[in-house]
């Protein structure tokens, strides 16, 4: 079956700003990242702060700023993602929730950007639904952004994305700022978007709420996917998980362990020349600070750890 999307060794760079203006290098923050979301599934992509999460979902949506690098194959729908396609299918058919609330249009009402994305049927009749649907009040349609409180600008942030009835949607970070019954809520919304077919790739730092709804996971460190697994398999002490970091992430969740992981991800000009995690890694030998591991297909998923089995 081919997958809705596909990203295969997607690499960004950025070319070093200037010339002669100090000693700033090109930077590499995403190095051969591959995964893939299918029809009808949530894919959480988790990863710490830095980690390249926003990076993909702009690559994938063809957003980056205009002088950044980018190599590796992007397919959806089987079709290659050229600027081209990515233009067209952009806002309709590959839709973006952003994580931050300044993407809504200031000078909008909330109502109007919601019925602005609307492809079909009537805009008004499109948007109340939405609106009931995420519990915004009606009078709410007329409160221009800045009259909104976090909680609701993410409402419309969400409702505005999935008005166009798109195949996939890319939420990133749609959740902060929400009260935990929210959270259920926008995570509830983003399952019912699947179960009727849609793709999902919700991005994420909720590690814990993302696993109440999502069927599959990728965990990113350093620019790439060190892991892709089943939610299923964040169970028990992480026995099921591949990757040293993913079992560490999970062990860290005050449902698991509380175990925390000591030590930073490097930085995208400071990358080890081996494995990344290596250097926090219990397993690490010195093979795993030369060569930096392939990703491969395990049991299922993926891993780039040289001693997963
Ligand atoms: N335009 C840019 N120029 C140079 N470096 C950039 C640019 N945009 C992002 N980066 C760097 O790329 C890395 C990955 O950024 P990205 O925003 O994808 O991280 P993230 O995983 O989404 O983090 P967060 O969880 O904080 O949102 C960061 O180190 C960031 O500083
Ligand atoms: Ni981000």
């Amino acid at each position: 079956m081919t997958a809705l999307l596909q990203v295969e060794n997607l690499t960004i760079r950025f070319p070093a700003p200037g010339r002669g203006l100090g000693s700033r290098k090109e930077l590499t923050p995403v190095q051969g990242l591959s995964l893939s979301v299918g029809t009808g599934e949530i894919l959480a992509v988790v990863g710490s702060s830095g980690s390249g999460k926003s990076l993909l979902a702009h690559a994938v949506l063809g957003i980056l700023p205009r002088q950044t690098k980018v190599t590796g194959t992007l397919r959806f729908r089987g079709e290659e993602l050229t600027p081209a396609r990515q233009a067209a299918v952009r806002g309709r058919e590959i839709a973006l929730v952003p994580q931050s609330v300044t993407f809504l249009d200031p000078l909008l009402q909330a109502g109007r950007q919601v019925r602005y994305g609307v492809n079909e049927g009537d805009p008004a009749a499109v948007q109340r639904s939405l609106f009931r649907r995420y519990r915004l009040a009606e009078a709410v349609e007329k409160l221009f952004p800045f009259q909104l409180s976090g909680g609701m600008a993410r409402r419309v942030l969400l409702a505005a994305a999935t008005a166009g009835g798109a195949g996939l949607v890319i939420a990133d970070e749609p959740t902060p700022g929400l009260d935990s019954e929210a959270v259920r809520e926008a995570l509830g919304r983003l399952r019912e978007l699947a179960d009727g077919g849609c793709g999902v790739m919700l991005i994420t730092h909720d590690i814990e709420s993302a696993l109440t709804v999502a069927d599959r996971v990728a965990v990113l460190y350093s620019g790439t996917v060190v892991e892709t697994a089943a939610a299923a398999e964040f169970a028990g002490r992480g026995e099921a998980l591949r990757h040293p970091y993913t079992r560490a992430l999970w062990r860290a969740l005050p449902g698991s362990g509380f175990t925390p992981l000591p030590g930073f991800q490097p930085a995208a000009g400071e990358l080890p020349p081996g494995c990344a995690f290596a250097p926090r890694c219990g397993q690490a030998d010195t093979a795993c600070g030369q060569e930096r591991p392939p990703l491969r297909e395990l049991r299922g998923g993926t891993v780039r750890c040289v001693h997963a089995t």
